[in-house]
This record gives structure tokens, sequence and C-alpha cells, in this order.
């Protein structure tokens, strides 16, 4: 894939700061449950259930192939693993608490305040 290191209009290389916000992200999933795919092995009949499934390991890809041309579009797939988790999972299991408190840690990291911040300090 080309590497696409465009400069946003503000000159901040929107690369580096979803690589940025991923690895923050990937850091709070202490347990690993989001870094990979979801197989029907892991959790049965989750491919029939969730037919738009989404991890980290994929969306650090589509960083790297430049399939995201905002931070919102970036936000939607992490919103999209985190809600998966949530549909799949009975509110009582770890992996629903835990694509709960993923998502409030994740809403808050890509506020629009916390991103104006991070603009600021990269550029
Ligand atoms: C990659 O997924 C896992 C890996 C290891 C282990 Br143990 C569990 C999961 C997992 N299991 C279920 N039921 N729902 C999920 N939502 C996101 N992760 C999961």
């Amino acid at each position: 894939p080309r590497s696409c290191t465009l400069k946003g209009s503000d000159g901040v290389i929107l690369k580096q700061m979803l690589n940025y916000l991923v690895k923050n992200l990937q850091n709070k999933d202490v347990n690993g449950f989001f870094a990979f795919p979801v197989t029907d092995t892991i959790a049965p009949g989750y491919s029939s259930i969730i037919l738009h499934p989404m991890d980290f390991s994929t969306m650090t890809a589509k960083i790297e192939s430049c399939e995201y041309a905002n931070v919102m579009e970036f936000k939607k797939d992490f919103i999209l693993m985190c809600n998966n988790a949530m549909t799949y999972n009975r509110p009582e299991t770890i992996y629903y608490k835990e694509a709960k408190r993923l998502l409030h840690l994740g809403i808050r990291q890509l506020s629009k305040e916390k991103l104006l911040h991070l603009k600021k300090t990269q550029s």
C-alpha cells in the first residue's frame, strides 16, 4: 500500500496521530480481548450475529493502508468494536464489562478537546 504520509491542512500527519491513539487505547485492553478478531471457535455463532467485526489489529492495518481519511472514521471503528462485544456478550460477562469500560475511556480520549490539544502539541 502506498505510504500515505499526506499532510492534513493543519500540517498534522494523520497516520502518526492515529498510531498514537490506537496504541493508547490498546494499552487499556489489558486482557487483549480486542487485540485480534473474534473467531467462532472462541465465541460460537459470532460471525452470524456480528456482521461487521472489528479489532485493534484490523484498525492498525487500516491505518497503515490509509483507509482512514480522518479521526472520526477511526473513532467509528473503535465504537463498532466495543458495541460488537456488547451485542454478542451478556452484560454480566467480562467481555461486555471490558468493552463498556474501553468505550468510555476511548470516547474521552477521542473527545474534541483532547484532539484539539493533541493537534496543538503535535504542530
Ligand atoms: C478475540 O476475542 C477473545 C479472545 C480471547 C478470549 Br479468552 C475471549 C475473546 C472474546 N470472547 C467473546 N465472547 N467476546 C469477545 N469480544 C471481544 N473479544 C472477545
